[in-house]
């Protein structure tokens, strides 16, 4: 490791221009997932309407797995959001 100098200082963060970075980071969250709630429902209304199952669990294991990295949090993400696809149907 480089020795520190006494000159040397810890930048000091922005946390109002970092806070105003994580309002809009929500914001776009919320937009996506609304999007994929409505492609998700979309998608099974159309494969039911087709006398196809409500649920393609192959496809969910897909899911699961893109959140793996982020742990039990991440299963949780997943979950929440497979579960805000399937709407009523999936309560
Ligand atoms: C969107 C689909 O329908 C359902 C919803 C999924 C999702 O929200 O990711 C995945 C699989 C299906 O259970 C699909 O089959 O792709």
């Amino acid at each position: 490791m480089t020795p520190t100098t006494e000159n040397e200082t810890t930048p000091t963060p922005d946390i109002n221009a970092l806070r105003e970075e994580i309002d809009w980071l929500d914001a776009e969250i919320l937009r996506l997932v609304k999007r994929r709630v409505e492609v998700s429902q979309t998608i099974g209304a159309a494969r039911m309407a087709a006398g196809g199952p409500r649920i393609v669990y192959n496809r969910e294991m897909d899911v699961l797995a893109r959140y793996r990295d982020l742990g039990p949090e991440g299963r949780q993400l997943a979950m929440a959001l497979l579960n805000l696809g399937r709407g009523r149907l999936g309560r």
